[in-house]
């Protein structure tokens, strides 16, 4: 056993100490693999420092370089000697309060296990010698272990493979929740849980090591002393802090690992997480300004506070000599030297006791109120001072505030506005453009006949959009029944409300796939799902409960009257029918009929009521609407949509016309009551999170003031923790709402990079969500703006991205560097992954980056409040709208 003297430990006592990592290089010798295939070793350990790569061999075009670290090592070095030099000293530091890591870093088969095992277990011997000679304190020591694969965190103390979550805690940094932690009872058990992992960890065979470790380990050992008796002292005599042995899974080139299936992924994943804490370490090596993508992979994200924080750092770089593998080792000394940069900050973790505790606060009592007895003027300067200043922060704070409650109030009223005004002006649009379609055709075509009420209105168009038409009265027939046959002179008006199927094929087909782009946009319109659908809604065989199952339970007239119709004619008229006593009476019940008109067969009614023709003319007065809550949650079928269907097309949708009484409570009236419900209901919401957290920062400030900070969160009154929880919770169903409506991948980025957990992005979060969910049960899942989507992303790739920077894309996102269509596999598997927050994220940054979306957070997040989807657009402008039009 070795001795270590006092002085061999760094001693840091005090403040934070920045010092920049410890990084050394290790050169394994030859295996016999490479040896059988005649590789020979270009590389030269020509000092202590540096390494340099000779090239003698016959491809001379690589120049020979030279890398300089803190420590190099041949392969005739032991472990050992890597150990004493290049990590024993971070290594120990822990017995001293302060935090430390060492890592191996390299391509696969370069030594990282070799290295690290050997080196866990001299530091383990070191640790419990430095114990034995200190027995004036006493050490507890805890010992836990993950391992990442695949980018899951697993305990290797367990026997289970349940993944652990990663979580921030605002008090312990990033922490692997449910991880066992065992307490060390002495040197030989550490050494059984040290094997147990090493038996639990993932390995699998590749073709370049039969023993290849397949995941991320970090073994983790916190030490906690305290001197046995209170020294008395005013000092600190309580320590704790811990050391990390981190054995990175090793980078291989895919092709040279010839890895497929399971190897495949693992190598993709692996890649893709050094990959992240290479760019770390680059951004952490130019300083500590700008954002550093911590959080871009689980590795990174857990050893944070080893790469930049409280913590002391050792990397032990290993490199394979093999002449084949130069490309590798090159790229890994290229990491050593950008490592050997970074600077982290450590400093002593030092616990005060329950006694030093109370005599501090004594003595900072006494002070206090010596100073209130007898205030000096200095001292009474300095607090008029400070509450000057703390004044103007208020009032500072409290006109941000107004500030922010002024956008809030204003971008709730314009969604409220604009939700109607763009709904009116959209539909009006399209309305022309219907029209136009419908007089340019010939008017012998199907027309339907829609004869409804208001009662049953509600359950027809289930109470959530509708257009608003004036009902004009005409021709009142002999026979009690109104037609409306072919070639009659119906209005130019009332021909606007009827749609037609014949002719103008490719113009209808365009009509209606921005059709249905509008659909898509306002939860205003009717549709029906399947021709099948609307015989239902015509079929005057229908039984009272059949329409009850559409609401309809009023509807006399279908079940009273009986209609002949000719069904081998190919022509029908539409007319609208209602009862003329029931107009009289102030009231319709009703239904669609549908009518051929090639041979006008006589309609006889079995009730022998009369009936009127009912021209509908169109209404500039369309209204839109936003369906509630009550209409997703409490109807029968909520999201069912109902309209007409097109028999020639069904899958196409025409809108559902109202029929409205002169000085009656329209449906459309009605749905402008239940924006403002809706809207107010948003901005209760909202309110109700902005009251929570005011309430709970301020609890929290008298807390800190009165020393209950604690009695806060042990009550479990911690709403922001809740509306954290909650805001994932409602992010992760957006995201797959996204992907099952194939919503464009912009709209996504621009959404999840704006809205990241702020309470006041509880308004944009439900509206986002409740469209989604319409959206998703309305509509079929149109493909076509998200390949056109891709393919300018493909476009944008070419543009913004030089070659290297694309070739790395490829690498970290597993994507062969010479396949076939490589931009598009990758823009493929953008945003594909919905349950992998770090996927998405990376999904998110690289489309910001491909659309030039530098700054996010200058966009107006009002904007997601009004429109989410491509606007009905004209066919000239259609490409605008699979691009970044689809933000707006
Ligand atoms: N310095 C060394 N001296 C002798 N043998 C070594 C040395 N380094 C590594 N080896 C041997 O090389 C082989 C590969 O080493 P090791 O498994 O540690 O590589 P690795 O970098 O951890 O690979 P992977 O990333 O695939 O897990 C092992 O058989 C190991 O014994």
């Amino acid at each position: 056993m070795r001795v270590i003297g006092e002085d061999e430990i760094v001693s840091i006592e005090g403040g934070g100490k920045e010092e920049k990592m410890l990084v050394s290089v290790r050169l394994r010798p030859l295996n016999s693999m490479e040896i059988a295939r005649n590789e020979f070793s270009d590389w030269e350990c020509i000092s202590n420092t540096t390494i340099i790569y000779r090239n003698s061999g016959a491809d001379r075009s690589v120049m020979p370089s030279t890398y300089t670290v803190d420590r190099v090592f041949g392969c005739e070095c032991t472990t050992m000697q890597v150990y004493e030099e290049a990590a024993k000293e971070v290594v120990l530091s822990v017995v001293h309060g302060v935090n430390s890591s060492v890592f191996a870093y390299g391509q696969t088969s370069s030594g990282k296990t070799y290295t690290m095992n050997g080196i866990t277990e001299c530091s383990v011997a070191d640790i419990y010698d430095y114990i034995e000679r200190h027995e004036e304190r006493e050490f507890v020591l805890k010992f836990s272990a993950i391992e990442i694969y695949n980018e899951t965190v697993r305990d290797l103390l367990g026997t289970d493979i349940i993944p652990l979550r990663v979580r921030d805690d605002p008090e312990r940094g990033t922490i692997v929740e449910k991880l066992r932690e065992e307490t060390v009872r002495d040197e030989d058990h550490l050494k059984t849980l040290l094997s147990f992992c090493q038996a639990q960890r993932k390995i699998g065979e590749t073709c370049l090591n039969e023993m290849s470790s397949r995941s991320h380990q970090i073994l983790r050992l916190t030490i906690e002393s305290c001197v046995r008796r209170f020294s008395g002292k005013d000092s600190f005599s309580s320590l704790s802090a811990s050391v990390n042995f981190i054995d990175l899974a090793g980078s291989e080139r895919l092709s040279h690992a010839l890895s497929d299936g399971t190897r495949l992924k693992e190598g993709c994943h692996i890649n893709r997480s050094l990959l992240t804490l290479g760019t770390v370490i680059r951004k952490l090596s130019k300083g500590r300004n700008g954002h550093i993508p911590y959080r871009d992979s689980k590795l990174t994200r857990i050893l944070q506070s080893s790469l930049r924080g409280n913590a002391r750092t050792a990397i032990i770089c290993t490199i394979s000599p093999a002449q084949s593998h130069i490309e590798q080792s090159k790229n890994t000394l290229l990491f050593a030297t950008r490592a050997r940069e970074v600077v982290t900050s450590a400093h002593v973790n030092a616990v005060m006791s329950d006694k030093d505790l109370v005599k501090y606060l004594q003595k900072k009592l006494a002070k206090l109120e010596t100073e209130l007895r007898h205030p000096t003027s200095a001292s009474s300067t300095s607090h008029s001072e400070a509450l000057q200043e703390r004044d103007a922060r208020i009032r500072k704070m409290e006109k941000e505030m107004k500030e922010l409650i002024q956008q809030r109030d204003l971008a709730q009223s314009r969604l409220e506005d604009l939700l109607r005004v763009v709904w009116d002006d959209q539909v009006s649009r399209d309305w022309d453009e219907l029209s136009q379609l419908s007089a340019s055709s010939e008017l012998n075509a199907y027309e339907d006949v829609l004869l409804t009420s208001d009662t049953s209105l509600d359950s027809l168009f289930r109470g959530d959009k509708c257009i608003e038409p004036q009902l004009q009265l005409s021709n009142t027939q002999k026979e009690g029944y109104a037609t409306l046959p072919r070639n009659s002179s119906v209005s130019p008006m009332s021909k606007t409300s009827l749609v037609s199927h014949q002719g103008t094929e490719g113009a209808e087909q365009d009509s209606y796939s921005d059709f249905e782009d509008l659909c898509k946009e306002v939860q205003c319109i009717e549709m029906e799902e399947s021709k099948t659908s609307v015989k239902k809604e015509f079929d005057p065989s229908l039984t009272n409960n059949d329409h009850q199952e559409h609401g309809s339970k009023d509807s006399k007239l279908n079940t009273d009257m009986s209609l002949t119709t000719n069904d081998n004619s190919n022509a029908v008229s539409t007319i609208l029918l209602v009862k003329e006593e029931e107009i009289k009476n102030g009231r319709t019940n009703g239904t669609a009929i549908r009518i051929y008109t090639d041979e006008l067969p006589p309609l006889t009614f079995e009730d022998g009521a009369s009936y009127r023709t009912l021209a509908l003319s169109k209404s500039r007065s369309c209204r839109a609407t936003v369906m509630t809550s009550h209409h997703l949650k409490d109807s029968p079928s909520p999201r069912r949509p109902q309209g007409i269907a097109l028999e020639s097309n069904p899958g196409q949708i025409v809108p559902a016309y109202v029929l409205k009484k002169p000085n009656e409570k329209s449906v459309s009236e009605d749905n402008i009551t239940s924006i403002c419900e809706f809207v107010t209901e948003l901005k209760e919401l909202a309110q109700t999170h902005y009251q929570i957290e005011t309430s709970c920062s301020q609890e929290l400030e008298q807390g800190k003031d009165f020393g209950i900070v604690r009695s806060v969160k042990d009550v479990g009154l911690d709403p922001m923790t809740n509306w954290l929880m909650e805001f994932e919770k409602r992010q992760q169903e957006i995201i797959e709402l996204w992907h099952a409506c194939n919503v464009s991948l912009i709209h996504r980025t621009y959404f999840l990079l704006l809205f990241k957990g702020d309470p006041a992005d509880s308004v944009y979060m439900e509206v986002e969500h409740r469209r989604l969910l319409f959206l998703k049960d309305t509509f079929s899942s149109s493909m076509r703006n998200l390949r056109r989507e891709r393919e300018m992303l493909c476009r944008q790739m070419q543009k913004m991205l030089s070659t290297i920077e694309r070739d790395r894309l490829y690498l970290k996102w597993g994507i062969e560097l010479y396949s076939k269509k490589r931009r598009m596999q990758l823009v493929k598997l953008l945003w594909s992954e919905t349950k992998d927050m770090e996927h998405v994220r990376e999904s998110a940054s690289l489309v910001a980056k491909l659309i030039g979306l530098l700054q996010p957070e200058h966009a107006l997040k009002e904007m997601f409040g009004l429109c989410f989807t491509p606007q009905l657009m004209n066919k000239r402008s259609y490409s605008c709208r699979n691009g970044l039009y689809s933000i707006k």
